[in-house]
């Protein structure tokens, strides 16, 4: 992509909010059709600078209704590497629609051995930017080092050697803004307004929201969980 086309594309997200329509395998909402349906809706309804999608139908079928920029990945397995595992994996996504690619960049083992420099320049080669979901900030010095071009913090607390913590990882976003030259996202686990602007505040670029605007099942399991619930005997 030329430069002066990427700089646009990252200045749009520039302080706002990416939501991230993806629903779990099993969930009746698991279909491209719901999960354009999902996307024009957040994107029709509030001033949303983007949208984060899975699988190479849902972004076929996001792309037809939206005109927003889309952050596009594949989830390939659910161990290990799993988001756009491979080269292959990350040219389908950046061929079915995606501006950006996004793929796990932690330092663990491909599936198929090849280095994450291979998934780098067929993104680059495909037109389309690199974002590299990490971990921790060395991670992220190291993705960026491959030419990423830009950096989310997606995979704090999925990795056995990154923080396990309920909320975001805000230290993360904030080393990384202080360290790198390229946007850093803060993404995973944000759960309220306050978090979003509270990562803004951390040095974060843009915020990626999934689960707290896009999974009623899990927004429902939460007000469930704070009621009582029938008592047992009465
Ligand atoms: C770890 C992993 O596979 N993360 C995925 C990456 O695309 C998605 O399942 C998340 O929903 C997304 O990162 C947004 O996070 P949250 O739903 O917590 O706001």
């Amino acid at each position: 992509m030329p430069a002066d086309r990427a700089g646009a594309l990252l200045r749009q997200l520039r302080g706002k909010l990416v939501v991230s329509c993806q629903a779990p395998p099993g969930d009746p909402l698991r279909a491209p059709a719901h999960m354009a349906a999902m996307a024009a809706s957040v994107t029709a309804g509030a001033p949303v600078a983007g949208v984060r999608v899975q699988g190479v139908e849902d972004i076929e079928a996001v792309r037809a209704v939206v005109g927003h920029p889309l952050i596009g990945l594949w989830k390939d397995g659910a161990e290990g590497v799993y988001i756009t595992p491979t080269a292959a994996h990350a040219r389908a996504v950046a061929e079915a629609g995606a501006e950006i690619v996004a793929a796990d960049a932690t330092g663990r083992p491909r599936p198929d051995g090849r280095p994450l420099s291979e998934t780098v320049e067929a993104v680059h080669r495909a037109g389309a930017l690199f974002m590299a979901d990490v971990s921790t900030v060395e991670e992220g010095v190291a993705a960026a080092g491959l030419g990423a071009d830009l950096v989310s913090t997606t995979l704090s607390g999925y990795t056995p050697y990154s923080p396990q913590q309920p909320g975001p990882d805000l230290a993360l976003v904030r080393e990384l803004a202080g360290r790198l030259d390229i946007p850093v996202c803060a993404e995973g686990r944000l759960r309220t307004p306050e978090e979003a602007r509270a990562a803004m505040e951390a040095g974060a670029w843009a915020v990626v929201v999934g689960g707290a605007i896009t999974a009623p099942a899990a927004i429902a399991g939460r007000f469930a969980a704070a009621l009582p619930g029938e008592p047992a005997s009465r």
